[in-house]
């Protein structure tokens, strides 16, 4: 069993590694190789995805990501930027389905920056469609409008497009997923002006049919964004589209505690995954050692359950992510009075003992 392990830019490099620890500690039969992807390739190569870690990546049994992406290659043609390694890797590797938990543990319903009644016990899932939508559609670029409200100017256009295969699949995914959970899924749309989004509706509709345990709720990408600040307590899974899942992701990201507390999964048909957490490259904190890991590790355990069929060394890092947790271990991002910071490496090597059976040495104050 081979990990392809690609960490990326900025804190992608510091938060992988901690990941990386915490797999070793586990000793399980698998080897792990790492290339570079994003900006570190593009410097290296010329290119964000180069040939050789796209065929790592494919040779591969699952891919442990970091984040990619700096404001210095934001003015790079758009074929050499960083993001296109992660698009680029997703749309290779047919990874349509991506799988992103928010989750608020015990320990951490004061670090939401909303009331801990509403998120304490928060477990919801939100499933974003990940190789379509007007991520990928064609025609886009620039040219001089030829009508609109300004004929003669120039203007920039994408397309958004969703076909019907693209939206069973991943209803499928949601109904299915919502059978091993609360059996209700809310799919989120913008039917009421969209016509992409109109069609997905209809046949997410259609799909339920073969799903009549499960509830089915429409609901407008406006309100679902409110009603996960409202209650969010009310959801179970969510499915939707590229776009509104990437916003309502980072938003749910908050009801956990802090976007360094997202992992995510993306799967293709055969279960080969990438596993990567939902945040990004932070820029702003890279090289200050303080960036929160535990996203990251929470998405390797994901990994070992999905694609390396090993559920109790996953089940083995959940438990010492809640064991430092409720030890008092917080990075800043997730820092509130009585408790201990502590750097990435810290949050780290305190997973790491964790696993090892260590006593974790408790630091909030009673
Ligand atoms: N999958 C990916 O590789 C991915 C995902 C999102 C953004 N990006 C890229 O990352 C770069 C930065 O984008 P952005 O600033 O909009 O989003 P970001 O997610 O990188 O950062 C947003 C904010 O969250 C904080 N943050 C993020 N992860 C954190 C962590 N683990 N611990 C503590 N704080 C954390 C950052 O410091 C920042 O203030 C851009 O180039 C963007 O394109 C890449
Ligand atoms: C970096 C970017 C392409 C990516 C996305 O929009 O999918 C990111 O925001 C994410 O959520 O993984
Ligand atoms: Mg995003």
């Amino acid at each position: 069993m081979k990990i392809a392990v690609l960490p990326g830019d900025g804190i992608g490099t510091e938060i992988v590694a901690e990941a990386v620890k915490v797999l070793k500690v586990l000793d399980l039969p698998f080897e792990m190789e790492e290339a570079k992807v994003g900006g570190a390739a593009y410097e290296a190569h010329g290119h964000p995805l180069p040939e050789s870690t796209l065929a790592l990546a494919k040779s591969a049994d699952a891919i442990l990501f970091g984040a990619v992406g700096d404001w210095k290659y934001d003015t790079l043609d758009r074929p050499l930027r960083p993001e296109q390694a992660i698009l680029g890797l997703r749309k290779h590797l047919g990874l349509f389905a991506n799988f992103r938990p928010a989750l608020c543990y015990e320990q951490l319903t004061h670090a939401s920056s909303l009331k801990p009644e509403l998120v304490a016990g928060l477990d919801i899932l939100i499933i974003r469609e990940l190789t379509g939508d007007i991520y990928f559609g064609q025609p886009r670029g620039r040219r001089t409008a030829v009508d609109g409200h300004f004929p003669g100017a120039e203007e920039a256009f994408d397309t958004m497009r969703y076909s019907r295969p693209e939206i069973e699949r991943i209803a499928h995914v949601a109904f299915q997923a919502a059978r091993k959970r609360n059996k209700k899924v809310t799919s989120v749309d913008k039917a009421n002006v969209l016509e992409t989004f109109q069609f997905w509706k209809d046949v997410v509709t259609e799909v339920h049919k073969d799903y009549p345990d499960v509830e089915l709720e429409h609901m407008y990408v406006d309100n679902a964004a409110m009603q996960l600040v409202r209650a969010p307590k009310k959801f179970d899974v969510v499915v939707t589209g590229n776009m509104f899942g990437d916003i309502l992701s980072d938003e749910a990201a908050m009801l956990t505690g802090s976007i360094g507390m997202l992992p995510s999964a993306s799967l293709n048909a055969e279960n080969r995954g990438l596993y990567e957490p939902s945040h990004g490259s932070a820029p702003d904190i890279a090289g200050k050692g303080i960036a929160n890991p535990l996203a990251t590790i929470l998405s390797a355990a994901m990994m070992l359950r999905f694609s390396l069929q090993q559920p109790e060394a996953a089940d083995r890092i959940e438990s010492a992510v809640r064991a430092v947790l409720a030890a008092g271990y917080r990075t800043v991002d997730i820092w509130s009075e009585g408790t201990q910071k502590v750097s990435t490496r810290e949050m780290g090597d305190a997973v790491v003992a964790a696993i090892a059976g260590k006593t974790i040495t408790t630091i909030t104050k009673s």
